[in-house]
């Protein structure tokens, strides 16, 4: 048998709900066969409130990854995560066009939630400039989408939508801002745009404080259902209930984090 084939260029969480480990369990989740190229490990520090500390991989090591994966063997689809360097950046957006890997869903991780810590500020032009033109759909969240977009705090439906189109001139095929728990709104409310047409995606808000990883696995949702053939805009509807139910279902890990919980759906259903 064969099965679908999906990359994922991201960073370690040690604690196992976001990253790396988060793309792979939802690839896994989609009967999806997940592939790593890892670009940098997170430790969060115990004894120093859940403080992020960051260890980069060498850009070396990445191409070596990706080589593995690229020239040997092959993927459907990619996606991006946490990346720590402007050169781990251009590698992945090289990596893209080099392989036309034209199903690339770029997550721009700039900042974690938990400790809401802004990890890699200064990375933010690399993101809009090299990696945002070549993305099948780019997915930032409130804060990323007012770097990517350059109008700072949006705190309205009106300019998510407004920041959607900002993003899509930048050459991003489709566009998905995440309001999730940011946003002044009863509901978790998410902008989707594909240059023609605006999609409001809404789910009930789910009072928890327990999102780490949120936003990875929605994206590494999107990524699986691509990997199956899905369209863009019915994968996105696809991950929204993925992830709610993931949200729905997850729980306390310590005094600082929570993660979703990835096999949600399978288990408990929507
Ligand atoms: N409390 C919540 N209840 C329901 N959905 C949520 C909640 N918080 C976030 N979401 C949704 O989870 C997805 C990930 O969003 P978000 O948590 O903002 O991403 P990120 O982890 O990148 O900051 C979005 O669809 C968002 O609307
Ligand atoms: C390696 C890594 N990638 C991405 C994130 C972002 O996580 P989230 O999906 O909660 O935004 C984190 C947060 O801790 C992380 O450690």
């Amino acid at each position: 048998m064969t099965l679908p084939k999906a990359l994922t260029i991201a960073g370690s969480d040690s604690s196992g709900g976001a990253g790396i480990q988060a793309d792979l369990k939802t690839f896994q989740e989609h009967g999806i066969y997940g592939m790593s190229a890892l670009t940098v490990v997170v430790a969060m520090n115990p004894h120093n409130n859940w403080s992020h500390d960051t260890y980069p991989i060498d850009a070396d090591t990445v191409r070596a990854q990706l080589s593995t994966i690229l020239e040997g063997i092959g993927v459907d689809v990619m996606k991006t995560g946490m990346l720590p360097t402007v050169e781990i950046i251009e590698t992945a957006a090289k990596a893209i066009k080099d392989y036309n890997l034209n199903q690339a869903v770029i997550d721009p991780v700039m900042v974690c939630k938990g400790a809401d810590e802004v990890i890699y500020p200064e990375l933010a032009e690399a993101l809009r400039d090299v990696l945002t033109p070549v993305a099948k759909i780019v997915t930032p969240n409130l804060w990323e989408a007012g770097q990517l977009s350059g109008m700072g705090a949006l705190t309205t439906i009106e300019q998510m939508k407004e920041a959607a189109v900002k993003i899509h001139e930048l050459g991003a095929q489709n566009v998905l801002i995440k309001g999730g728990n940011k946003l002044d709104h009863e509901n978790a409310v998410d902008v989707f745009f594909d240059g023609n047409k605006y999609d409001i995606l809404e789910s009930e808000r789910i009072d928890t404080p327990y999102t780490h990883g949120a936003g990875c696995t929605y994206s590494a949702a999107i990524t699986a259902q691509l990997a199956k053939g899905v369209d863009v805009k019915d994968a996105v509807y696809e991950a929204k209930r993925f992830i709610t139910s993931a949200i729905r279902n997850s729980f306390k890990l310590n005094q600082y984090v929570g993660p979703v919980n990835h096999g949600a759906q399978r288990f408990y259903g929507e």
